[in-house]
């Protein structure tokens, strides 16, 4: 893969400590914010000082796209003077990134930013990144105004519409019970039009308040809030997130315990879950000298749905790199399907659309090769005054059409609530 990369000659990068203890998104200003949030700790940032777009793959074993962005950010670590007094995960450079979920699409996209802020168990932040010493950069100045209002929206039907959708879904399940594969991930996209440019911070406000237990993200025009963490990476310890099997949150708390509990003993569900751990593991397994996943997944309840969910941990080998990792386990189970090599081209035939940088690894990365990288889900694609807002889910030999395309309107609601002004 030939990229013409933004990679200037040398960068100076200062880490130095914040007194702030402001909400980390009232620091962004309007233009272009990158942003990974959990619990309200986490970074944001603006500007770029150096930038990777990479072009589709073409063959290849769909992983060059990862490749590719390893030698680009091992290049451009090798190119920073960093001078950080902090010392935590995400301090000194950090880059932001985002793939696409198809080796086939073009658009994965990496940026090292001008200035980012962050916070981590109570200290704070700032890291500068200049082109000559004893400079700041001049988006150190940018003037933060308030986050605008969306304003009234128009609503559009994706590639296909619901009833189209749900006939997808019961052409997987036939696929599937005639033995093709085990399981298969369908999604869906929605469009919606602004009457003007739309302000990403306004999302990520209700995003961070809406799902504080999600990674509330935006990297390049891909903005969300995601449940599902594909891996965390500090020091040689990293974790994960596994979730696959969904119910909606119910309208009471009896109602809602009955539909827990019927998550927890349904065999689909959790079916579809153990494809998602058995994926995961034998992933890990080259790549890792322990792995621990617990024996039962456990219940994750969300502002709007709720899920099973097995948090792993591991201890990476020695020479593995983070983005090793990543490459290795896209596409998971819950976002492709099993086997990998069976359901993609599948996905293609049915879904009708290129899926873009959705569900697809998202997240950070720093000099030492900490980060957080998610997986974009409940998430919307942003450009100028639209949004491509995209939901998907597990399809399995049991899954009902009228019960999945709920399911996706559950999962859209995320993103419409945050495109939606108070
Ligand atoms: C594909 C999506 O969700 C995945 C993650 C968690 C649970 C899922 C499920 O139960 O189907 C999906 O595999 C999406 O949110 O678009």
């Amino acid at each position: 893969m030939s990229v013409a990369p933004e990679t200037p000659q040398k960068l100076i990068v200062r880490t130095v400590p914040l007194r702030d203890g402001r909400d980390l998104l009232t620091h962004l200003p309007p233009h272009g914010p990158f942003a990974w949030i959990h619990g309200g700790d986490g970074i944001v940032a603006w500007g770029s000082a150096a930038r990777l777009r990479l072009p589709a793959e073409e063959g290849g074993q769909g992983t060059e796209r990862f490749t590719a962005a390893s030698r680009w950010l091992d290049d451009l670590m090798a190119t920073v003077v960093v001078d950080d007094s902090v010392e935590l995960p995400g301090t000194g450079p950090v880059v932001f990134g985002s793939f696409t979920f198809d080796p086939g699409s073009a658009g994965s996209t990496l940026v090292l930013p001008r200035v980012i802020v962050g916070r981590r168990d109570g200290r704070s932040w700032l890291t500068t990144v200049c082109d000559r010493p004893d400079t700041h950069p001049e988006e150190l100045l940018t003037r933060v105004t308030p986050p605008r209002r969306v304003g009234p929206l128009r609503w559009s039907s994706g590639a296909l519409s619901a009833d189209e959708w749900g006939r997808a879904v019961t052409a997987a399940v036939r696929r599937i019970r005639a033995g093709d594969l085990d399981k298969v991930v369908l999604a869906r996209d929605l469009y919606v039009d602004a009457e003007a440019g739309i302000d990403v911070r306004s999302l990520l406000g209700r995003l961070s308040r809406d799902h504080p237990d999600c990674y509330t993200f935006s990297v390049a025009g891909m903005v969300g809030a995601t449940p599902e963490l594909l891996i965390r990476r500090q020091g040689d310890a990293v974790s994960s997130l596994v979730l696959a099997g969904t119910r909606p949150r119910g309208g009471d708390a009896q109602e809602d315990t009955a539909l827990a509990d019927e998550l927890l003993s349904s065999p689909k569900d959790l079916e579809e879950h153990r494809y998602a751990i058995d994926s995961l593991r034998t992933t890990l397994a080259p790549l890792c000298s322990s792995i621990d996943v617990p024996e039962r997944p456990e219940l994750l309840r969300l502002a709007n749905v709720q899920h099973l969910a097995s948090p792993a941990r591991a201890t990476l080998s020695p020479g593995t790199s983070t983005l090793d990792v990543v490459a290795a386990l896209h596409p998971t189970a819950a976002v492709g399907g099993t086997p990998t090599a069976t359901a993609m081209p599948l996905i293609r035939e049915l879904e009708g659309m290129d899926r873009g940088r959705y569900a697809a690894p998202v997240g950070w990365i720093d000099a030492q090769g900490n980060g957080e990288w998610g997986i974009a889900l409940r998430c919307a694609e942003i450009e100028g005054s639209r949004a491509r807002l995209f939901a998907g889910g597990g399809i399995v030999a049991g899954s009902d059409p009228t019960a999945e395309v709920a399911e996706t309107e559950a999962k859209f609601r995320v993103m419409r609530e945050a495109l939606t002004d108070d």
